[in-house]
């Protein structure tokens, strides 16, 4: 079997306290009831920073300006192989929701848990916790 090669943009949307808008996967998806960074699929003929746009306003419905990308990394998982592209984003339009009916919260960047994400983000969650970014 031949593993699948996805490429993921996502969104590391941070306010001026200092909080992290994060999403929670539905349950029939990848990685179901982890909690995750707003985001998905880079589509054929678009950058990394246009998906990064067009994912969070489809699914958190913010108008996303200057994302700046902090880090790429690639994450084997048993039956798919991923390459991430983390963005912080800071300046946006609108307030972000669930825009597909998805539970959201807002965490302060100290109180975020490696354990709630997916594997694959174990080291910018760590990052971010011990404020490198
Ligand atoms: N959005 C998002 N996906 C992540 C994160 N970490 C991580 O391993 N992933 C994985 O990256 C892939 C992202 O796909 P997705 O399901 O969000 O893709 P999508 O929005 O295009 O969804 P669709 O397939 O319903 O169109 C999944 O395999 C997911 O498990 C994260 O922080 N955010
Ligand atoms: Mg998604």
């Amino acid at each position: 079997m031949t593993l699948k090669q996805l490429n993921i943009s996502v969104g590391i949307i941070r306010n001026a306290q200092k909080e992290i808008f994060i999403t929670q996967r539905d349950a029939s998806s990848h990685m179901a009831g982890f909690w995750e960074f707003p985001g998905g699929k880079i589509e054929a003929g678009e950058t990394p920073d246009q998906a990064v746009i067009r994912e969070l306003q489809e699914e958190v419905g913010i108008d996303v300006k200057s994302p700046v990308l902090l880090k790429t990394l690639e994450h084997r998982f048993p039956d798919r192989i991923i390459t991430l592209y983390f963005f912080l984003v800071e300046e946006w339009q609108g307030e972000p929701y669930g825009k597909e009916g998805q539970p959201k919260r807002w965490v302060a960047q100290s109180d975020l848990k490696e354990e709630e994400f997916p594997p694959a983000n174990e080291a910018i969650v760590t990052a971010l916790k011990n404020n490198q970014y």
